[in-house]
């Protein structure tokens, strides 16, 4: 099975209480929430734009981190986890998510609530490589949610990298070709993660380090017809990714989710890509 040939992608629509209730690691400047808007329909405009066929959910107000569909599944192949989330307030978005998968034939469905109710984890934590998995255990996702993982993904050596300092493993770190993986080396905490994750690793990589914020480091890796893409953030917004991302074959288009980055968000968040 090719793991990045994807053929559609889940998205959900910006909920209009995201400027002023989503999480966010740090108090900064306001969600200017028509940029956010404009910032989403770009993505889902890009995804299509590469013959991926859109599964879009609608947006629900009363869940302001909504629009991040990446941490509610984790999906391989036909199996799909539904995890609890790490954060309270998140856990209802779990509802309308299997719903959708409900409705995708073939889907086997597993709920970490059913498995074990005292685990918890966040899809943003979960980096499958398609040699193996790696999975962030932070703030969001505990030992007992990497278990349930390793359970559901029997298929696949999981290895657990511990994460602080930042929100998500996917936040420092990403895939950015089959055998490439980009790293955020720009503060100490991104540092010690991604040498965490070098020296468990078992699958042969290529590593490409970049510095500044860590976001820059989070991309999008997709397989289709006519070769590889990488949707990366703007070079203008993160000048110290270009020559890393310019040193990738295939075509790289660049989407600015900074208005997103103000709640923590990046580019991986917004999207469950299915190859079925
Ligand atoms: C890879 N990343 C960072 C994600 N998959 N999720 C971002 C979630 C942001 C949201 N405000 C929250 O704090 O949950
Ligand atoms: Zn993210």
């Amino acid at each position: 099975m090719n793991n990045f040939k994807y053929t559609s992608v889940i998205v959900r629509d910006v909920s209009d209480s995201l400027g002023e209730a989503a999480l966010r690691m740090d108090d900064g400047p306001v969600v200017d929430m028509e940029k956010v808007r404009l910032q989403h329909k770009e993505y889902v405009r890009t995804v299509r734009s590469l013959g991926l066929k859109i599964i879009k959910m609608d947006a629900d107000h009363s869940l302001p981190d909504s629009v991040f569909v990446e941490d509610p599944a984790v999906v391989i192949g036909t199996t799909v986890l539904l995890p609890k989330l790490g954060h309270p307030s998140r856990r209802p978005e779990t509802n309308a998510m299997q719903k959708v998968f409900e409705g995708i034939p073939g889907m086997k469905i597993h709920k970490m609530e059913d498995i074990d109710p005292m685990a918890t984890l966040d899809g943003g934590d979960v980096l499958f490589t398609g040699q193996e998995i790696f999975v962030g255990q932070g703030s969001r996702t505990n030992e007992r949610g990497v278990k349930v993982l390793s359970q559901v993904f029997s298929g696949f050596k999981v290895t657990s990298i511990e994460v602080n300092g930042h929100l998500h493993l996917k936040s420092v770190c990403t895939l950015a070709a089959d055998d490439t993986i980009i790293l955020a080396t720009g503060d100490d905490e991104s540092t010690g993660i991604v040498k965490r994750l070098q020296s468990a690793a078992t699958g042969k990589y290529k590593y490409l380090e970049v510095k500044g914020k860590s976001s820059g480091a989070n991309c999008v890796y997709i397989e289709s017809n006519d070769g590889p893409t990488v949707i990366h953030q703007s070079f203008s917004v993160y000048p110290q990714i270009e020559q890393a991302y310019n040193s990738l074959k295939g075509r790289k288009i660049a989407v600015d989710t900074s208005e997103l980055s103000k709640v923590d968000g990046c580019l991986t968040c917004l999207g469950i890509f299915l190859t079925i």
